[in-house]
């Protein structure tokens, strides 16, 4: 398969793994990036070699098309639109996932948001693993990226905290200053949220109201991903777990279905809590 800029690695090993293939949307600093690495240390793989993981995170951010001149002239003032989704190279996400899919090992590149530019000299390489955590603004935008998730998350945290968390880490890790991160929300952040992301919503199987405080939907989501991964070592084949999933009897499908049932319920139950006790809050 022919991956754009040389991204795919070559075709897979004998033990071939399948992933599943998990999204993860969600506004911008809702903690979709903490909610990952939650993930990824409660099934003690945050601190493995990453040659040896069984669960990677890819971040969308990996797939911004490079800008030209004038373009970088405009993002240096926050005059750029990086939330629209014209912003991502959408072919090469697709072609990226699909290689990942059918287990082959990806190289992509970095992300510099100082230089907001791709990072071609931190390259990151994806080896193939049971469990691929994809995370992005507009990761359920494209229909045909949307189609390939086995899972869906929206992480969903409300616009005022968003907010608050965006301006102090664009100023201290992405080289900001407020003037340039304030236009940008306002021009540009903030509307697309509105147009692009939000609607996104609606396609997810899981919603985790309050991102990473939300223990509770992160405890079921780890425990989904290890019996994916008991599952997985019990049968003894990676690919097992797409056998079972295009099988309705499976055990993972069964699985799937158990746990997706429980987190809407718990998503529905304390949305109906907070929409009932709407005036406790004012106390
Ligand atoms: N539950 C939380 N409580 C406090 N700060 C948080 C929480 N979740 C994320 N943050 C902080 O907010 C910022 C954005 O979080 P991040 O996970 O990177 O969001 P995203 O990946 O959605 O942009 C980071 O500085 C992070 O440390
Ligand atoms: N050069 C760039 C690239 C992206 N952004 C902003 O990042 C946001 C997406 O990342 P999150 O971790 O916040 O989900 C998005 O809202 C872009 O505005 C940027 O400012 N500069």
């Amino acid at each position: 398969m022919d991956v754009e800029n040389g991204h795919n690695l070559g075709p897979p090993t004998n033990d071939v793994k399948k992933p599943f293939l998990i999204g993860v949307a969600g506004g911008t600093a809702s903690g979709k990036s903490t909610v990952c690495k939650k993930i990824m240390m409660e099934l003690g793989q945050a601190d493995m070699d990453h040659t040896k993981r069984q669960v990677v995170t890819i971040s969308q951010d990996s797939f911004y098309r490079e800008l030209t001149a004038a373009e970088e002239a405009k993002a240096f003032h926050g005059l750029y639109n990086f939330d629209h989704p014209d912003a991502f190279n959408e072919q090469l996400i697709y072609e990226t996932l699909e290689a990942i899919l059918k287990g082959f090992k990806v190289e992509i590149p970095g992300y510099d948001y100082k230089t907001n530019s791709l990072d071609h000299k931190n390259k990151i390489t994806i080896y193939p693993a049971d469990v691929v955590l994809f995370e992005g603004i507009l990761v359920f935008y494209f229909p045909k990226i949307r189609d390939l998730f086995h899972m869906k998350l929206f992480v969903d945290t409300d616009s005022d905290t968003r907010l608050a968390r965006r301006v102090p880490r664009d100023i201290n890790e992405r080289g900001r200053d407020l003037d340039t991160v304030l236009t940008q929300y306002m021009t540009y952040v903030k509307p697309a949220f509105e147009e692009f992301c939000s609607p996104t919503k609606k396609f997810a199987d899981v919603i985790i109201p309050r991102g990473a405080d939300n223990t509770v939907a992160i405890d079921l989501i780890v425990q989904h991903i290890r019996d994916l991964l008991n599952n997985r070592s019990r049968k003894g084949s990676s690919s097992n777990i797409q056998l079972a999933m295009s099988n309705e009897s499976g055990d993972s499908y069964q699985a799937i279905r158990r746990f997706s049932t429980l987190c809407k319920e718990l998503t529905i139950q304390s949305n109906v809590f907070f929409e009932k006790n709407k005036n406790l809050t004012q106390h």
